[in-house]
């Protein structure tokens, strides 16, 4: 299962190269750059309309680009369905919705690690590997903190354990690379420290990029940060590196900063 962490190709996992996307006559994405390093990890931020689900929807793809590259260690996959792109190491998180409602944890845990592996092995290693799978199952529980909840229907989760849930099974396939949509999106202040620990721990060694409005999350997980503005990524770098940024200051964390301190304060 580990088959896809730090494979061979370059210092980069993921890169974008002058990647665009056009949608009838407006140009959402104008010539992204991004060089993500293997086992970084990477928030994506940006006003609204930014066009940050778009990026993650051409690095996935969901969409394929009107022109430009993206390299997942040093190999192009812009243009490939996502099922291949899944097969090449990168995950992207299933959504709560997404989850089997009525079958328990484990369960789900089960069907992720199956879903993966019916691409790689064939059905009599399948068999033969079956112990095994169920040790990656309990191994994967244990990582996401739900093994005392694994005989609960999904259905049944807290939100916050269901997100856990949803983490569990991107990471499931082995991917060497992590796109993560507002992992924390609608938990509570606690319940938000404790998953940002969760989210380190799980993906130690692997390459996680993730879209993020909360800054709170923003600058507790990330080693850099990517600043995209207008489909162009204005900055990437150091945490402190871009809050000092005067242009990044101006186009978007001046006012988002104010923002969620004034939030807090009436929180
Ligand atoms: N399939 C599509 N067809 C046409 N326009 C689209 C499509 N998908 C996105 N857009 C447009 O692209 C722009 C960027 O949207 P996107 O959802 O990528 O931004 P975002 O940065 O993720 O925003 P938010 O932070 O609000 O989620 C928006 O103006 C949106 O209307």
């Amino acid at each position: 299962m580990s088959g896809h962490l730090n494979p061979p190709g370059g210092a980069y996992a993921l890169e974008l190269l002058d990647l665009r996307k056009r949608f009838g006559r407006s140009e959402i994405i104008r010539g992204a750059q991004l060089q993500v390093r293997a086992g970084e990890r990477v928030a994506l931020i940006g006003p609204n309309g930014a066009g940050k689900s778009t990026l993650f929807n051409l690095i996935s793809g969901r969409f394929a680009p009107t022109s430009g590259e993206v390299r997942l260690h040093g190999r192009r996959i812009d243009g490939l369905p996502p099922y291949q792109i899944n097969r090449l190491g990168l995950a992207r998180s299933f959504q709560v919705s997404n989850l089997f409602s009525r079958l328990s944890v484990f369960e789900n845990i089960r069907c992720a690690l199956l879903w993966s592996m019916g691409y790689r092995y064939s059905f009599w290693h399948f068999l033969a590997g079956l112990d095994g799978l169920n040790d990656r199952v309990e191994e994967l529980l244990e990582q996401i903190q739900l093994d005392r909840r694994r005989d609960v229907l999904a259905m049944n989760l807290t939100y916050a354990e269901a997100r856990a849930l949803e983490i569990g099974m991107t990471i499931a396939s082995g991917a060497s690379v992590i796109l993560l949509d507002e992992p924390t999106a609608g938990m509570s202040k606690s319940e938000t420290q404790r998953f940002i620990q969760l989210i380190r721990q799980v993906t130690e060694g692997r390459t996680l990029l993730t879209v993020e409005h909360d800054m709170g999350v923003v600058f507790g997980l990330a080693d850099r940060i990517a600043v995209l503005v207008y489909g162009e990524v204005i900055a990437f770098d150091t945490p402190e590196a871009v809050r000092a940024d005067a242009r990044v200051q101006q186009a978007y964390l001046g006012s988002v900063l104010a923002e969620q301190a004034t939030a807090g304060a009436t929180a």
